[in-house]
């Protein structure tokens, strides 16, 4: 009975750490594969969606890729993902295998258990959880948190009642995986790769695989076909939350913030890029993706920050009777001043 049940593949890791990226490479060399694409992200703008669908895998037709976007995929599965998986199984094509990507800000263990629900348990199982590392960040100390400002926050504010919300969420997301990608390992030198190793190796209880890769770049049949069934295993896998608050307390996202700036187009790229670095370090902003029309050019600029780091390149001609404007998704910690952020973004033009 286990073999006809649909496999799920789910793909975790902290925001910017190139989930995207892997799922594009694994759909351009999935073989004949029928894969169904779920994505969800934090922020209104779906940045990940027109990615992928702009890399017209023929295995996955714009059709297969599904986005969620009412928040993010850990604390709506009830309302959003499940109805989701049911369509999905209606469907009188069904995919040969399914790949869930979450936000960078989602606990993978919610949507796992989500798994057992009766009409999903008897069709689906969970291939294995995949959790995406930016090992750059890593390595630069992003996610090993200054404890005496944390322990200075709570302090302060009792209703603090864990540590800092990245590092928790770095550790859930860990936590969660059947094997780790240790990914961007362009960045950094191979000690430096050695102290990521050990670094994420720290951090977790349960011992899965970890793999190197650039750019995403893993075989399919590395990623797919693990076979583990891990929704049969989620009691070894819990969250900080999970385990803090076992009479059900409902998870949320109450430390992160997320808002768009729409800008006119833009003449000197080079420019605004150098300048949105400054205003990125200035106010901790985590994360920063979107498109920008540049003048006088018939293509569109995709931009991507993570941290201090930004790429930039052309992704496609813009579509004739699209709206053309620079849309730009912000992503911080609760405490980030937004109206700051974005009059400074908006004062760039
Ligand atoms: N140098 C380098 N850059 C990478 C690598 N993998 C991904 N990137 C870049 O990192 C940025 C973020 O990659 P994404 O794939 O969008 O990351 P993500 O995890 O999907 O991000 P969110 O969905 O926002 O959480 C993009 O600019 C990628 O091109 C890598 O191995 N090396």
């Amino acid at each position: 009975m286990n073999q006809q049940k649909i496999p799920a593949t789910v793909i975790t890791g902290f925001l910017g750490a190139g989930k995207t990226t892997m799922i594009r490479n694994l759909l351009t060399n999935a073989g004949g594969k029928k894969i169904a694409l779920i994505i969800n992200e934090f922020g209104d703008l779906g940045v990940d969606g027109d990615v992928l669908k702009g890399c017209g895998a023929e295995n996955c037709s714009e059709d297969d890729i599904i986005e969620l976007t009412n928040g993010c995929i850990c604390c709506t599965v009830a309302d959003d993902f499940i109805p989701t998986m049911t369509k999905l199984l209606e469907r009188e094509q069904r995919p040969d295998h399914i790949v869930i990507e979450t936000s960078g800000l989602a606990l993978p263990q919610p949507l796992v258990a989500a798994f057992n629900w009766p009409d999903i348990r008897t069709q689906v199982t969970v291939d294995g959880v995949i959790t995406v590392v930016d090992s750059a960040a890593v390595a630069a100390g992003r996610f090993a948190d200054d404890h005496d400002a944390v322990d200075a926050r709570r302090a302060e504010d009792e209703s603090l009642d864990h540590e800092s919300p990245i590092e928790e969420l770095f550790e859930d997301q860990l936590t969660c995986a059947d094997l780790i990608v240790l990914n961007k390992t362009d960045l950094i030198d191979v000690a430096g790769l050695g102290r990521v190793k050990s670094e994420v190796a720290s951090r977790i209880a349960r011992k899965p695989v970890m793999i190197e890769a650039r750019n995403g770049e893993v075989p399919a049949s590395v990623l797919l076909g693990l076979g583990i069934g891990a929704e049969d295993d989620i009691a070894n896998r819990k969250s900080h939350h999970e385990l803090e608050h076992e009479d059900g307390e409902p998870h949320d996202h109450d430390e992160f913030d997320s808002f768009v700036v729409e800008l006119g187009a833009i003449a000197d790229t080079s420019g605004f890029v150098e300048k949105l670095k400054g205003i990125i370090a200035e106010h901790d902003v985590l994360r920063l993706k979107g498109f920008i029309e540049v003048s006088g050019k018939p293509m569109r600029l995709q931009l991507q920050a993570v941290g201090a780091r930004i790429d930039q390149y052309f992704d496609r001609a813009w579509a004739p009777g699209e709206a053309r404007n620079t849309r730009l998704v912000v992503i911080g910690l609760h405490e980030m001043d937004q109206d700051a952020v974005r009059k400074a973004i908006e004062a760039l033009v």
